[in-house]
């Protein structure tokens, strides 16, 4: 049996929690090394395994890859959650990086400042109210299918219900005018596999608090 993919990051979602997203939703164990010190990060670096000496990290498949879009890409290929033909797979990809843009305004904005952070926080939940789920609801609306793409989950789907959730633990109101993006809440919510990354005690990570930033910080020197 292959050795189950193995995550190194910090015990918080940053760029890793849609990776987590993408393995869970597609029945795959994973296991996971947390960062926390700055030692562990320098023995990763000493023994080649980050790139760009950066994580996320992901061992899968005999292979040590980081640059979490293109291990999503991967991953979103081999669970077959890419579509059906390169013109799908291209909305596919339209999708995730509009959504992987607003989560990535959330997860940068505990690291600034008291105030700004807060300026932040109002902006992703503007630009999701005005710029983002406009534009999937309208989708939704206009092919009246039950999946972003095609007639099957993708990594679209998975990673939209991901920053819904997100956006709603700031404002829990914010799909109150999308009625398409409820039904779909629900929906995805549903799935066997989601449902269960969705109860207590999976590894989905919570909201980032004090001690992350502080882990982060120390270990990244910055
Ligand atoms: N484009 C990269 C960015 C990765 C990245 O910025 N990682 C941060 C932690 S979330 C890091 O390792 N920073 C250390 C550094 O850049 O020196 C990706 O998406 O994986």
């Amino acid at each position: 049996m292959a050795a189950k993919p193995k995550l190194y990051y910090f015990n918080g979602r940053g760029r890793m929690e849609s990776i987590r997203w993408l393995l869970a939703a597609s029945g795959v164990e994973f296991e996971e090394e947390f960062l926390e010190t700055r030692e562990q990060y320098e023995k990763l670096q000493k023994d080649g395994c980050l790139l760009f000496d950066q994580v996320p990290l992901v061992e899968i498949d005999g292979m040590q890859l980081t640059q979490s879009r293109a291990i999503l890409s991967y991953l979103a290929a081999k669970y077959n959650l890419y579509g059906k033909d390169l013109e799908e797979r291209v909305r596919i990809d339209m999708y995730a990086d509009g959504t992987l843009d607003l989560m990535l305004m959330i997860a940068q904005a505990p690291f600034r400042p008291p105030k700004e952070k807060e300026e932040s926080y109002a902006l992703v939940v503007q630009r999701a109210k005005n710029r983002y789920f406009p534009v999937f609801e309208k989708i939704l609306k206009d092919h009246g299918e039950i999946f972003l793409v095609g007639n099957q989950l993708s990594w679209a789907d998975i990673q939209l219900l991901e920053a819904i959730l997100m956006v709603e633990e700031l404002s829990v109101s914010v799909l109150s005018d999308f009625p398409m993006l409820q039904e779909f809440k629900t929906r995805i919510s549903n799935i066997p596999t989601i449902k269960k990354f969705l109860q207590p005690g999976s590894q989905r990570k919570p909201p980032p608090d004090g001690h992350y930033v502080e882990v982060v910080r120390d270990v990244l020197k910055f």
